[in-house]
């Protein structure tokens, strides 16, 4: 016993030493990176290749600077000699966030994204792709200063060569009853301080094969809330930077997200990757042509948001093309050339049958003209490219394009559909009825210029512009919260990707707009990419075990075709109060809560928020909301249902659960948004009855069980729940 510890100190030892060494070649990369930042602009020739120089190693040093007191690297890979083994026989690398290597050493540590890295999380027992040993390394973690390494972890994945068998896991460590190793199993389980984190050193096998899937695979990947849709999409993203770095810089990676509030929440990822380049967006901040001045009514917003209004644009924009009634005639020096008008009609038909985007196929037209005048002119003599420039821009051939394929800017077709009946029957005729026509017609006519456009509106804008011209695409797109887009919405994603790929993350169960995804075949239509597969997550690793139970009553009840889930917390605890006075009721559960550590919400209804952050204002305790605008340090955010979507918390108070049902047609899914952003501790408080299907004790047979007991004298003990010691 003695001889195996003191070989392990041996081995501690060993590593430390390494890790001193490690430390100190990413100090000299740093101060190399840094030089070349100081010298790069000076010793390029000219201005732009020392500003792209300047750029690439700054990013190149913020990314290096950017390695937080986070650990370097977080295992090793120890090959056999196997054939499997390939190239690293008798190998070993250390894994971490980034490559650590002097310019004329081995790597000291590998990127995770390296290929041998991809060993680290998918190599297997039944597996073991030549790997004889996977180590994890547990680290010290405290704030400002750096991580220290305390143990480590040994999986022996083939029989070591003197024994014919595979040796237990070693270094004091224990795999837990389901097989997940405990340092993962802890790092799964880290309360949650702050904004998201990255998840290199636990990346599961079945995220890893996602994360992985080739540059041009485009994939849909459904999972039941905490599966790690989000983090796969971010992992994946900086994967392929990484693999394919030279396509993906020209063509750009685009990360969509539903709001800002889920934007800052994940904003810290890819920086800790060393992907500093990286759009962060929401779908509005892209089609944000014009400020957002008015608000649709319900009904409108639906029309809008459907995709009927694709076409409905689409001819719309067509009609503006007319048959030439006129030849056209050209003066040209002492000469005067004509091209017949059926020459013109042919030539328009033509261009038209192309079916390219409407302003392409003018200047297609244009082109096409004055070839037919070029013709005219060869023969008296060879035309130059200086005539070919004055005839395409000639007044006669200005005319008639006005004429028979005017201009188009989108703001006008939008303008002129919405604010014309007229223009809109006809453009509608057959598609939309007369009550949805209705519903989006201006009452006061309105120029595009004096348009107050609501947020419906800029989509419809941006589908007119797409007509008229392609805007830029991206290399590839993560889209967050996937189910949540309109069909309309998913036409502006799909224009974005045409030569890229999409990484489409969602969950049916979670939709809650009015226009939300019933189906991923039919969204990945709409989302230009019906040929991507849908592949589910089903591996919780947000909320507890207690809580899913609960939540999976609510999803039962949604009646969404999802995989059911299993969470890898056993942890957690949920408490169920029915109480007299939510506002006091909250600051005690608060107050509970700031006991223990990580990070506190407050969701409730958006209208009972006030009196909610005034209690606790007046409990004397510190508050922020979601956009951080109040104290950055506070532990406690307090926010509406609406935005929880992709966030989560240590603790959440979920304050009545029939008002955030009540508050929405699709309130239900809301509440099992709210439901599932918690971690590790769930407290429900209530004055009115629970919505049934959380209401209903798990043994209760049936729905039509006992109506609910007055709210206030509910029994806690009717139903399944966790309490801790000192909360119930
Ligand atoms: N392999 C993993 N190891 C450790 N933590 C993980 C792993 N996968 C996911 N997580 C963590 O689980 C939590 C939930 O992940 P994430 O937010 O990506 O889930 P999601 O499926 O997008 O959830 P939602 O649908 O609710 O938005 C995060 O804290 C994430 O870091």
């Amino acid at each position: 016993m003695r001889t195996e510890q003191s070989t392990l100190d041996v081995e501690l030892a060993h590593e430390r030493a390494y890790l001193a060494e490690s430390r100190a070649t990413l100090a000299r990369m740093l101060d190399t990176a840094r030089h070349r930042v100081e010298t790069g602009a000076q010793i390029a020739g000219d201005r732009y290749t020392a500003e792209t120089l300047g750029r690439m190693l700054r990013s190149h040093a913020k990314a290096l600077a950017e390695e937080p007191e986070s650990p370097l690297y977080f295992g090793r890979l120890d090959f056999d000699d196997s054939p499997a083994a390939g190239d690293h026989r008798g190998e070993h690398y250390y894994i971490g966030r980034r490559h650590i290597t002097d310019p004329a050493a081995p790597p000291r540590v590998l990127d995770w994204r390296a290929p041998v890295s991809r060993a680290f999380y998918r190599a297997s027992r039944q597996h073991p792709e030549g790997v004889a040993v996977r180590r994890r390394f547990g680290w010290t973690r405290r704030a400002n200063a750096p991580a220290e390494l305390t143990g480590f972890e040994d999986e022996h994945l083939t029989p070591a060569p003197d024994a014919g068998t595979i040796p237990e896991t070693r270094a004091g460590s224990e795999t837990r009853a389901d097989g997940l190793s405990r340092l993962v199993a802890a790092e799964i389980e880290r309360p949650r301080v702050g904004p998201m984190r990255d998840i290199v050193a636990t990346i599961q096998p079945e995220q890893d094969e996602l994360v992985r899937a080739g540059l041009h695979e485009s994939v849909c990947i459904q999972g039941a809330p905490g599966t790690g849709k989000t983090a796969v999409g971010l992992h994946r993203a900086a994967y392929l930077l990484y693999t394919h770095p030279r396509q993906l810089h020209r063509t750009g990676v685009l990360i969509l997200g539903p709001n800002r509030a889920f934007l800052n929440y994940i904003s810290a990822v890819l920086p800790a990757l060393g992907e500093v380049d990286i759009a962060q967006r929401t779908l509005d901040d892209l089609l944000a042509r014009h400020p957002v001045q008015a608000v649709d009514s319900d009904r409108a917003a639906a029309v809008k948001h459907d995709v009927r209004m694709a076409h409905v644009l689409r001819r719309a924009l067509h009609a503006k093309i007319r048959t030439p009634t006129e030849p056209l005639v050209v003066p040209d020096g002492s000469y005067r050339w004509r091209v017949s008008t059926e020459a013109l009609r042919r030539l328009v038909e033509e261009v038209r049958q192309a079916d390219l985007p409407y302003g392409l196929g003018r200047e297609r037209l244009r082109t096409r003209i004055v070839g037919r005048l070029q013709r005219h002119a060869e023969t008296r003599e060879a035309p130059g490219p200086g005539w070919v420039r004055r005839m395409s821009h000639c007044r006669p051939v200005n005319d008639l394009l006005a004429q028979v394929w005017p201009a188009v800017r989108a703001e006008e077709l939008v303008a002129g559909l919405l604010g014309d009946p007229e223009t809109l029957a006809e453009a509608a005729d057959g598609v939309l009825d007369e009550q949805e026509r209705a519903a989006i017609t201006w009452t006061a006519p309105r120029t595009a210029k004096r348009a107050r456009w609501t947020a419906a509106d800029l989509i419809l804008i941006d589908e007119a512009a797409g007509l008229v011209e392609r805007p830029d695409g991206f290399g590839h797109i993560v889209v967050d919260e996937a189910q949540d887009l309109s069909p309309m919405q998913c036409r502006a994603v799909a224009r974005r990707s045409v030569h890229g790929c999409l990484t489409v993350l969602g969950d049916l169960a979670q939709a809650t707009t009015d226009w939300a995804a019933r189906s991923w075949a039919e969204q990945l239509a709409h989302l230009g990419k019906p040929e991507a597969p849908v592949v589910p997550l089903t591996t919780g690793f947000r909320v507890p075990a207690s809580v899913v139970e609960l939540t999976n009553r609510l999803l039962a009840t949604l009646a969404v075709d999802v995989p059911p889930t299993r969470s890898l917390r056993a942890d957690g605890e949920l408490r169920v109060s029915p109480v007299a006075d939510l506002p006091a009721a909250t600051v005690t559960a608060v107050a509970d809560a700031l006991r223990q550590p990580g990070s506190i919400a407050v969701i409730a209804a958006r209208h009972r928020l006030p009196e909610l952050a005034t209690a606790l204002d007046d409990a004397g305790i510190v508050t922020t909301t979601v956009d951080g605008d109040n104290s950055d340090d506070a532990r406690v955010t307090v926010l509406p249902a609406t935005l929880a979507k992709g966030l989560e918390y240590d603790h959440v108070v979920a304050v009545e659960p029939a008002e955030i049902v009540d508050d929405e047609r699709r309130g239900a899914h809301r509440l099992y948004v709210v439901l599932t952003r918690a971690v590790s501790r769930l407290d429900i408080l209530h004055t009115r009855p629970l919505p049934s299907a959380l209401g209903r004790p798990a043994s209760a047979p049936h729905p039509a069980a006992p109506a609910q007991p007055a709210a206030a004298t509910q029994p806690a003990g009717a139903y399944p729940i966790a309490t801790a010691p000192g909360i119930a």
